[in-house]
């Protein structure tokens, strides 16, 4: 039976170099559909020839996750996961290492455009910025909520997570005149950390004036911010949140700010996307944004380039480019 690459949802920007690939194996596409036809499809045989499967930035939306049931329904000819996408948590990664499946991301392609919205939304939650944003529209000027904001120079940035997005997060702010400082599970070398210092979790914690995450979600990493850590911080700290939603714990995020601990919170993620906790939605101390991290032209095609990197290098070599951390010990 001939290999065949499977293709979940779609290609946007990078499809002549998908169609490129009909050279080295049969391309498929499952493009939309439920999760319950795709699993029925897995259990009826009509992916058995699959070799590698592409999910595409909105696979989640067609299939649901890849968690232990959808998993454990793919074939034995699958070997690689090639995932879209910088964060993988809807890849259950121990279900596919227990079957020998490889998966990879798109770390890099992702950096700057996630650490450039980062900085956008740091910067608005300093100012306050959606009291005087949303009031000048409404023929309000400033709205009479506006208050006066904070500038970045000479304060302390936490960066919790210091890998590709964080180092990026860190030259940004290093331009703004901020002291940075980060945590990580281990330093990085010197040539890598740059000025930024590294420090524990609880001193990143307690002595930030802005907090910025940008670390994967798996479980050890949920709600790693939730009431007890708001208790630690400085009073009046800044959140921002570029990374995944349930690194917060949501509601915790939502006391912290109406006591005012939480100075305000520039959001990107949230725990139920696309559901945003209600009482976030209407508080105007916080900068939202419905996950827009990589959503620009450069960065989609780059992200879908590496993937595609990703899927010819597991047919011509047998390996993946970018493979998961948690495979490549
Ligand atoms: O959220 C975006 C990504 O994981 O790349």
């Amino acid at each position: 039976m001939a290999r065949s690459a499977l293709l979940i949802g779609n290609i946007s920007h990078a499809r002549k170099e998908w169609d490129d690939l009909s050279s080295l194996l049969e391309l498929k596409e499952y493009k939309t559909g439920s999760r319950d036809e795709f699993l029925s499809k897995l259990k009826s045989g009509d992916f058995d020839d699959t070799f590698v499967v592409y999910r595409s930035n909105e696979s989640t939306g067609v299939t649901g996750p890849f968690d232990k049931e959808l998993v454990d329904l793919l074939p034995s000819s699958v070997k690689y996961i090639t995932h879209n996408g910088a964060g993988y948590d809807n890849i259950d990664v121990k279900a596919c290492t227990a079957r020998g499946i490889h998966i990879s991301s798109t770390p890099i392609a992702v950096n700057d455009a996630t650490a450039d919205i980062a900085i956008f939304l740091m910067l608005g939650a300093l100012r306050r910025i959606t009291v005087p944003f949303n009031a000048v529209r409404k023929g309000e000027w400033r709205g009479k909520a506006f208050g006066l904001g904070h500038d970045p120079k000479n304060k302390v940035l936490g960066i919790l997570g210091m890998g590709g997005i964080g180092r990026a997060v860190a030259e940004r702010a290093a331009a703004f005149g901020m002291k940075i400082q980060y945590h990580n599970r281990n330093p990085l070398p010197a040539d890598k950390a740059g000025n930024a210092k590294y420090v524990s979790f609880d001193d990143l914690i307690k002595t930030s004036d802005v907090l910025s995450l940008n670390l994967a979600l798996n479980p050890s990493t949920k709600h790693i911010i939730s009431t007890a850590q708001f208790d630690m911080m400085k009073d009046g700290v800044v959140i921002v949140n570029t990374a995944r939603g349930p690194i917060i714990d949501e509601a915790a995020l939502v006391k912290a700010i109406q006591s005012e601990k939480v100075f305000s919170a520039g959001l990107d993620v949230f725990e139920e996307e696309p559901k945003i906790h209600p009482e976030l939605i209407s508080d105007d101390r916080v900068v939202l944004l419905p996950h827009i991290g990589t959503a620009t032209w450069e960065t989609q095609k780059d992200m879908e380039l590496l993937v595609l990197e990703n899927l010819r290098s597991a047919v011509e070599k047998g390996e993946l480019v970018t493979l998961i951390p948690e495979q490549s010990k």
